[in-house]
């Protein structure tokens, strides 16, 4: 799929900075460039050998518009692994609008969301996994989303996904031998060899599968409930882990009612904090809607931090959220250390296997509940060069490939044909190799880079 058209775009924000880039890409990219760029020296930019910079100006039909310094890139040595131009301009708005105008002008034509991303897939520079890895990189917000980005473009998820699709090649090239030449001298293959063979695919891809809730964290950041009954130091805790005076504390208890929401990095662990109104039984009707919103965030949050109050006996309502809590990813956050203990923190921890305590107001035991957040979300197991399922897309063709390899295991199981066997195993293979990109439609490359953003 040769891309014959050469294009051009703004690749940085579209706002004041110090330097602004122009990217053009394409077989005409150094003469376009050349077309707008006259060099203060005597070299010229159509001659210029790649990774060389020359000073500059752009130029229009206008006149003068920049001082700029043209890098040049030859295919394939380049990002798209087309020829390359880039202006770096200064980084104003009108300025980088205008020189992209005298560049489209030119010859060029505007650039796509990601299109130059997409050149560099097109042109074997970048896989599927690695073009997507990118984007996530640039739209990483904490280091460990960084770190898992970095990660998958250098291949790290690509290699995961092909160590399975390897075992299922072989294989597939084993029982397609079979089965075109039964005559021929070709080592058979028991039933037990591809059932081993199709269990390992199998757990390898639910190894992976299991990375997509993980992945999602980091990316994303976890939807982190704070309850506990009325006073215990919700919303003391979540002004702490803010920074700031995000919510209303009071010794009055019932004083939150709303819910109260913030983001946090704590340790690496992004958290979306929603504060929320104390628990309990109500004939305030203001109080009880609040209290209606705090068991809803209870329910769906992906993390619970339930706070309890050290220097208070356990109420009913304390054992209620605590018997609640069962099996959930959830740190039971016991309050106000620095009054004389009334609570029975055994009790707690035999059902809350994360328990912490701390000083709200103290500013004491942050160390220790950002160990616990980290342990309950899997957070603390993640190595920098683990390989996570990044994204839907690819998490819906892992779960196709799972599938079909399921579906092969219980064909081979009812003993029909190695052939039907087959059919299932090409099923699995097509879904990795559209995942890694290495068999993919046209339309799902394009709906991959649609995502991207323009200058990318
Ligand atoms: N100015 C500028 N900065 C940038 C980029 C860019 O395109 N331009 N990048 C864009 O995202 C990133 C860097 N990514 C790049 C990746 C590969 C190549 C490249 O030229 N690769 C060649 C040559 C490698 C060599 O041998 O030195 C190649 O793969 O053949 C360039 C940039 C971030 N910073
Ligand atoms: N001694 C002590 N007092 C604390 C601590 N944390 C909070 N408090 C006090 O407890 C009272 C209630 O604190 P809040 O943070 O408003 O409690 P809450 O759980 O948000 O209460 P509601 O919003 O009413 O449900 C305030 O007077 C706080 O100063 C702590 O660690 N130690
Ligand atoms: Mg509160």
């Amino acid at each position: 799929m040769k891309q014959q058209s050469t294009v051009a775009a703004i690749s940085t924000p579209l706002g004041v900075g110090g330097i602004g880039i122009i990217r053009i890409s394409g077989p005409d990219a150094l003469t376009v460039a050349a077309r707008v760029f006259r060099p203060v020296g005597a070299r010229r930019l159509e001659d210029a050998p790649g990774y060389t910079a020359l000073l500059g100006r752009v130029f229009d039909a206008a006149g003068e518009i920049d001082d700029a310094i043209a890098t040049v890139f030859r295919a394939p040595r380049s990002y798209t692994g087309e020829d390359v131009a880039e202006l770096s301009c200064h980084g104003g708005l009108y300025l980088l609008r205008r020189t992209l105008r005298a560049v489209l002008a030119a010859g060029a034509q505007p650039a796509g969301p990601g299109e130059f991303t997409k050149r560099a897939f097109l042109n074997g520079k970048l896989g599927l996994t690695q073009a997507e890895a990118v984007m996530d990189l640039i739209a990483a917000q904490g280091d460990q989303a960084a770190r898992s980005a970095l990660s998958a473009r250098d291949g790290a998820l690509f290699a995961r996904i092909r160590a399975v699709n390897g075992g299922l090649l072989e294989l597939a090239a084993h029982l397609s031998a079979w089965v075109d030449y039964p005559d021929d001298e070709i080592p058979e293959i028991t039933g037990e060899e591809i059932g081993a063979a199709l269990r390992r695919a199998r757990d390898g891809l639910a190894g992976l599968l299991s990375t997509y809730d993980l992945g999602r964290v980091i990316r994303e950041g976890v939807e982190t409930a704070i309850v506990g009954r009325p006073n215990v130091g919700k919303s003391t805790l979540m002004n702490l882990l803010a920074g700031y005076q995000r919510s209303i504390v009071t010794d009055i208890p019932g004083t939150t009612r709303d819910v109260v929401e913030d983001t946090v990095n704590l340790d690496g662990a992004i958290l979306r904090l929603a504060d929320t109104a104390g628990l309990r039984d109500t004939d305030d009707e203001v109080e009880s809607v609040g209290v209606a919103l705090a068991r809803r965030r209870l329910e769906t949050a992906g993390l619970v931090l339930a706070v309890f109050d050290s220097s208070d006996p356990l109420t009913g309502e304390d054992r209620a959220l605590i018997e609640s809590l069962r099996g959930r990813p959830a740190v039971a956050v016991i309050n106000k250390t620095d009054l004389p203990r009334r609570i029975d923190l055994a009790w707690v921890s035999e059902r809350i296997p994360h328990t912490v305590q701390v000083s709200a107001k103290a500013g004491q035991g942050m160390r220790e509940l950002s160990a616990a957040v980290n342990e309950v979300l899997g957070l603390h197991r993640l190595d920098g060069g683990a390989a996570l399922l990044a994204n839907e897309r690819q998490r819906l063709c892992a779960q196709r490939a799972a599938a079909a390899v399921d579906e092969a295991i219980s064909t081979l199981d009812d003993s029909f044909t190695f052939d039907a066997v087959g059919v299932c195993i090409d099923e699995a293979i097509a879904a990795l190799l559209e995942l890694t990109g290495e068999r993919a439609s046209e339309a799902v490359v394009n709906e991959v880079f649609a995502r991207f953003c323009v200058g990318k």
